[in-house]
């Protein structure tokens, strides 16, 4: 009987799946008529590799850091190159005049995500408003996340960022072979204490490990098309008891943990207010904002201002975890640049204090690196893909509504008749600039109305890292059994974010005076 109903069930989902596949192929030929119609002058596609019919590149699409190959196809296609896979459009954008012209001009068209079941319907990602579709609940998320984190509001952090870097300082001394988890955990506690005033355990804080398991789940679902819900919605329906619907059971875990991310300390800060015991954070800024709670708004808003404060850890720690990590092996490559940036700092700030954010307009070298760190390798090389809302004619080409478009900054900041040498880890290049330099800004931290609304902070602490460390210690490649140095390889992951590829080096203090400036700099924060 258990056999019979097993084969039912194998036979119904065989059918189902096929009946799917169906229905897709059937989606793509109706996707392509109706596009066809909309475009009455029949203009062309922006040029670009066709790949095979129905199907187009979903064989010969690059997975290992696409960035690089989509360079590559501008010498045969130019800036703009156009593909399909399974029916989607996608168009990347591999100069600065192409994301000007649609990205920045046309953003009102060219502002919107593609629709993700798995993580949006399923997971319940929407708090993320990285991923929510352009219109009003997006707008009202990032008008309240803008209201702590615009650019005259963010030196409010400069007191718990300067407080976490001498922490880090500290924790350097007595074990700088894990500098990797340091970091980490410097940028888990500034945003932690920024968003909440909640003070995270040095390891298997519940807080963070949360954090990292909802990061981890969006790591999974965050790529369209990962999971086959995402080709086929209607999927997002089926009963999750039934077998090969594991998908379902692994979304309602997933949501779960987002609940309690967002929801559990935004509550510990309602809590603390109620008692009269809140310390001012961005949370305790939000609620005090909220309407009373008799207000048809109340429920809304509530949920905007949790959300809120909950992506600023999801998507701040990552992407400043990965620049510094990338800072550290520059460091370790380019001696002579670390010379050079700490002269800077003895002759500007001497050797009786640590930098303050206050030197900083004296400091042109270390901006300069800090400009350097977030060029030299990107953390979101595509930026995350905008959605086309809306058909669009452009220099002559036709842009179907639906269309992904990626602005390239890899090919953008990597350019070599802009970027010299453009792979060399060179912060020189800013401060004596040719006719073609740009600022790194105008494409690492995405584009338009998207464009990152925490760079500004983002800013702000990896100065402050980088002029502090720099400060007090010298980062050198780790020696092998008989004292030759190792160099590390500059290598970095592929995915939406990247990292380096873990590496050793050796951070020891500049002198006996550095190694107690650490320890007094530390005891005055625990004192204040
Ligand atoms: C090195 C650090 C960082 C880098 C390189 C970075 C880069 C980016 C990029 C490329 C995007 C996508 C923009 C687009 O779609 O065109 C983005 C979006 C976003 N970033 Fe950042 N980011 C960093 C740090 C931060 C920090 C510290 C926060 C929060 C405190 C933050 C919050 C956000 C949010 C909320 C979005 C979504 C914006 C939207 O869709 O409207 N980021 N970031």
């Amino acid at each position: 009987m258990l056999l019979k109903i097993r084969q039912l069930v194998a036979d119904n989902l065989l059918h189902a799946t096929a009946l799917s596949f169906l229905t897709f192929f059937c989606l793509i030929i109706r996707r392509r008529i109706v596009a066809g119609r909309r475009n009455p002058k029949g203009l062309p596609l922006p040029p670009g590799p066709k790949g095979l019919p129905f199907v187009g590149l979903l064989f010969d699409r690059p997975v290992n850091k696409p960035w690089l190959t989509y360079a590559e196809w501008s010498k045969t296609y130019g800036d703009m190159i156009y593909f399909e896979v399974l029916g989607q459009p996608f168009l990347v954008l591999n100069s600065l005049k192409r994301v000007n012209d649609l990205l920045e001009k046309r953003s009102s068209n060219y502002s919107d995500r593609v629709g993700m079941p798995m993580a949006l319907d399923l997971m319940d990602w929407g708090f993320n408003f990285a991923f929510l579709p352009y219109g009003s609940w997006w707008r009202r998320h990032r008008r309240s996340f803008n209201e702590h984190f615009h650019q005259n509001t963010v030196h409010k952090y400069h007191p718990v960022q300067s407080r976490e870097v001498r922490e880090f300082l500290a924790r350097l001394l007595v074990t700088p072979e894990n500098f990797m988890h340091h970091i980490r955990h410097t940028f888990a506690a500034t945003i932690m204490s920024a968003a909440y005033d909640i003070s995270v355990k040095l390891s298997e804080d519940p807080y963070i490990c949360r954090a990292e398991e909802s990061l981890a789940g969006i790591a999974a679902a965050g790529i369209p098309g990962t999971f086959l819900v995402d080709f086929i919605p209607a999927l997002k329906y089926v009963p999750s008891w039934l077998p090969g619907a594991s998908f379902k059971r692994k979304a309602a875990y997933w949501k779960k943990i987002n609940h309690d991310l967002t929801e559990i300390p935004f509550k510990h800060v309602e809590d603390q207010m109620k008692a009269g015991k809140a310390s001012p954070s961005i949370s305790a800024a939000l609620i005090e904002g909220l309407p009373p709670q008799n207000d048809p708004k109340y429920k809304e808003e509530r949920e905007i201002a949790k959300d809120a404060a909950a992506i600023s850890y999801i998507a701040g720690a990552d992407t400043t975890v990965s620049s510094v990590q990338s800072f550290f092996l520059a460091m370790a490559l380019y001696p002579e640049i670390q010379k050079k940036a700490q002269a800077e700092l003895d002759r500007v700030v001497g050797p009786h204090r640590l930098p303050d954010f206050s030197d900083r307009p004296e400091l042109p070298y270390i901006n300069a690196l800090v400009k350097e760190t977030s060029r030299w390798n990107l953390v979101l090389p595509l930026a995350i893909g905008h959605m086309v809302s809306d058909d669009d004619e452009y220099d002559g080409y036709f842009i179907p509504k639906g269309t992904v478009v990626y602005g390239n900054a890899c090919a953008i900041l990597h350019d070599p008749t802009v970027y010299t040498n453009p792979s060399e880890y060179n912060p020189e290049r800013y401060l004596n600039p040719g006719p073609n330099v740009r600022d790194p800004d105008c494409a690492a931290f995405g584009f338009g109305r998207r464009i990152c609304p925490g760079r500004h902070m983002s800013d702000n602490s990896l100065f402050s890292i980088i002029a502090s460390t720099l400060a007090v210690y010298d980062i050198k490649p780790s020696v092998d059994a008989k004292g030759n140095p190792m160099k590390p390889k500059p290598e970095f992951t592929t995915g939406l974010l990247t990292y380096p590829v873990p590496f050793k080096c050796t951070i020891t203090p500049r002198n006996r005076a550095a190694e107690d400036l650490i320890r007094e700099s530390v005891s005055a924060t625990h004192n204040d």
